[in-house]
């Protein structure tokens, strides 16, 4: 578990409707959450609980229908839409299921990209961590390569390394794996894992229990509400497989 009592990021009495449909779908119904700084939390739940709205409401993708969003104490629901998109630049790291690159520029300068223009004064020491990350993350010798020249993890490695670029307060992760193979999300998640070492506070949305035995803390989601939470402690090699079973169990009694 996280030493750092601090929160980097809370959620109260959250709501998110969407008025798009009729009637008006009310996905979720009033989550209060506080990840601690420097914590790996994974959100769980069935297809449909509201696991991604709940992930792009406190991310500033989208905006709760009501309740409060603290970032680092700064409250997000209040922002306009420059403000919010600021603050998701240099505050925020984001790794989808899909990895969002632009074909025409290599590996490298995809990874600049959003880190060059939260920073533009910064060039020479934003370029020296891009190629530190690069290198640690073991997608150094792609770094010209073009989006199509990689593999699926290397992609992902390449989102890891693009959304810790700026240094980010928290990394939100939905469903990273969700298009890997096993031997790639493996390579994912001990990037991820490692990330955490380093002191990184993640939130993560996963359908994989193997994916969720690496996080210190999962919550439940059922029908737009937190119904449980499992507290699983720190992550290691050796513990994985009983930490596996153990979530496996646990996620069996909420009907998963
Ligand atoms: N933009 C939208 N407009 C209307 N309804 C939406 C919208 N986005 C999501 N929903 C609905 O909200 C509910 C929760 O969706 P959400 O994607 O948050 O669930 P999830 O738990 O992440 O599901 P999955 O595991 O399948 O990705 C679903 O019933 C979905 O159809």
């Amino acid at each position: 578990m996280s030493n750092d009592d601090r929160i980097t990021l809370e959620c109260k009495e959250l709501t998110k409707t969407y008025f798009s449909t009729e009637p008006p779908a009310k996905v979720l119904h009033g989550i209060d959450l506080a990840v601690r700084t420097g914590e790996f939390l994974v959100v769980m739940g069935a297809s449909g609980s509201g696991k991604s709205t709940l992930l792009y409401s406190i991310s500033g993708m989208d905006r709760p229908t009501t309740g409060s969003v603290l970032l680092e104490g700064r409250e997000l629901t209040s922002l306009d839409d420059a403000e919010m998109s600021r603050v998701r630049l240099t505050r925020m790291g984001f790794i989808f299921q899909q990895a969002y690159f632009l074909s025409n520029l290599n590996i490298q300068d995809n990874i600049l990209l959003p880190a060059l223009k939260a920073a533009p004064g910064d060039r020479d020491a934003v370029v020296e961590r891009v190629d530190a990350l690069m290198e640690r993350f073991g997608i150094g010798h792609v770094k010209r390569h073009g989006v199509t020249q990689v593999s699926g993890g290397q992609l992902q490695r390449a989102s890891i390394c693009r959304a810790l670029a700026g240094r980010p307060a928290v990394l939100f992760a939905d469903e990273p794996t969700g298009a890997l193979n096993s031997s790639m999300s493996a390579e994912v998640m001990n990037a991820l894992t490692d990330v955490h070492g380093d002191g990184a506070t993640i939130v993560m949305v996963t359908h994989d229990p193997a994916c969720a035995a690496r996080a210190e803390r999962v919550v439940f989601l059922r029908d737009g509400l937190l119904v449980d939470t499992r507290e699983q402690g720190a992550w290691t090699a050796e513990t994985a497989k009983q930490r596996e079973d153990d979530l496996f169990s646990w996620l069996s009694s909420n009907g998963f």
